[in-house]
């Protein structure tokens, strides 16, 4: 084996370990570094045969070479970020103090040696991160300053976050907001959040609510700002959109796709029933991309921030109906209207939703703001009755006349309006209210029950000013 003469390099191994108590969750210091330093192949080969007796490779889930005195192995810079990262993040979480160090500036050698050596004194560290939490710790600070920045928080703000984790951006949110309302699931993270905040001396400023904020009442806020976890995107970002608490804006971490999803336009593939529903009381605006190497541990996906704000005006319109007439439309986007009303199944479910109507008497415009739980739920009973009433609704049955008339009466309207061959994938949120009212004046309706309206929810929601 040649050797090297002055020139060394370093390698990292990393172990990717498992937790035994609680499989399926991984440990936050899941990369456990160890640092050597060779001279010539030889000793780095004795070594790697070591660790290979020693751990069997099986217990490694990643190993890497990293040089640290010389270039000599060319590593993808992405590997190194991640390296770099983990150990800042390690660093942070021991510390419970983020080092506010550009993870993508370029370091000297030294420096490196340095974090390792930190992320190798930091091996206690022993708290767990659930992925069905969506526990991915955002560690990048050139990140976090600008989520902060972008969203001009004023010294007189209260800012909501959803997902607080271990404070990375808490901390920040604090420095420069009156006061942040947390919303936080997992009391390990509350622990860590309310000690690091302390330790600040900025806990008077805080306020946790330790819970699903799914499930949760918020309080008054001014503005959200948050790294939210994705797996409850969609319904959180309705509740926040629809919700009874006015609102300036909401600067949200998401998933890439999702990201994608809400901003998409009529005629894009992405376009979708939830960018319909939330571009009607409001607008979403495109801020960055965000990597995955940009999280601890490395999600799967890459991110990207919004920035949704309330329209100042929004059509007048039922939103129990709105919400039922675009679950039919974009039950199949791409089908023209005509064929999306043509279906039998569907059709009967309007007669039935207009019959229930007669019964629960004239639909009226009783709730200030949008239940969405309340509306998932009744979906839901919809979808059961609906599954009980094909059941018990015999094909040859005297509703067979209805059938036809009500066909009937919708393709007039669709005709008599040029909609037969549009697809709901390509109309505007305006087109779509017009069709609405056209077919609720013709007797067609959505929804076939009103809501009693909520009597805490007093306030009117920024984002629904419109008579519903
Ligand atoms: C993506 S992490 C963000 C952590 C932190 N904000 C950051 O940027 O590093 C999401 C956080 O939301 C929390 N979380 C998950 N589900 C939640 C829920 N339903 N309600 C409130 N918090 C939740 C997780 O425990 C986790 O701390």
């Amino acid at each position: 084996m040649g050797n090297w003469g002055t020139q060394k390099i370093g390698i990292l191994v990393c172990i990717k370990r498992r937790s035994p108590e609680k499989p399926g969750s991984i440990r936050a210091n899941t990369v456990s570094p160890s640092h050597f330093v060779f001279s010539d192949w030889s000793s780095l080969f004795r070594v790697l045969a070591l660790l290979y007796c020693q751990l069997r490779w099986k217990s490694f889930a990643f190993s890497m070479i990293v040089p640290l005195k010389n270039q000599l192995l060319s590593i993808p810079k992405s590997i190194r970020f991640y390296l770099i990262q983990s150990i800042l993040h390690l660093n942070s979480l021991r510390e419970l103090r983020t080092i506010t160090v550009h993870p993508h500036a370029r370091r000297r050698n030294s420096e490196d040696g340095k974090k390792i050596r930190n992320a190798e004194n930091d091996m206690e560290g022993n708290l767990y991160l659930y992925k069905s939490k969506g526990q991915h710790l955002l560690t990048n600070p050139r990140v976090l300053d600008t989520i902060v920045r972008i969203s001009q928080i004023k010294s007189t703000d209260t800012v909501l976050e959803i997902g607080p984790g271990t404070g990375n951006l808490t901390i920040r949110l604090l420095e420069v907001a009156k006061k942040v309302v947390a919303v936080e699931i997992d009391k390990r993270m509350v622990e860590i959040l309310c000690k690091r905040v302390s330790e600040h001396g900025l806990h008077e400023k805080l306020d946790i609510l330790c819970g699903d904020a799914l499930k949760a009442k918020f309080p008054q806020f001014d503005l959200v700002v948050a790294n939210i976890p994705y797996g409850i995107s969609s319904p959180l970002v309705t509740k926040l959109v629809y919700g009874a608490n006015p609102f300036r804006s909401l600067t949200l971490l998401l998933q890439k796709e999702f990201a994608r999803r809400l901003l998409a336009n009529p005629g894009d593939s992405e376009y979708n029933r939830l960018a319909v529903n939330v571009k009607l009381a409001a607008k979403v605006e495109f801020v960055m991309d965000v990597s995955k190497r940009d999280f601890l541990p490395c999600p799967k996906v890459d991110s990207s921030v919004v920035i949704i704000r309330p329209k100042a005006e929004i059509p007048s319109v039922n939103l129990d109906e709105w919400w039922a007439f675009t679950r039919t439309c974009f039950s199949n986007k791409n089908k023209t209207l005509a064929a999306i009303f043509k279906q039998k199944k569907k059709v009967m479910e309007l007669i039935r939703l207009s019959k229930m109507r007669g019964f629960h008497g004239e639909y009226g415009i009783t709730s200030r703001y949008y239940d969405f739980a309340a509306a998932e739920e009744e979906e839901e009973e919809e979808e059961e009755e609906e599954t009980s009433h094909e059941q018990s609704c015999h094909p040859c049955s005297g509703s067979e006349k209805d059938l036809s008339s009500y066909k009937e009466r919708i393709n007039k309207v669709l005709k008599a309006n040029g909609f037969e061959s549009k697809r709901p994938s390509k109309l505007p949120n305006e087109e779509l209210l017009n069709l609405l009212s056209l077919l609720n004046q013709a007797g067609i309706y959505f929804h076939g029950r009103t809501r009693p309206g909520n009597a805490e929810n007093e306030a009117l929601p920024a984002a629904v000013t419109g008579e519903f």
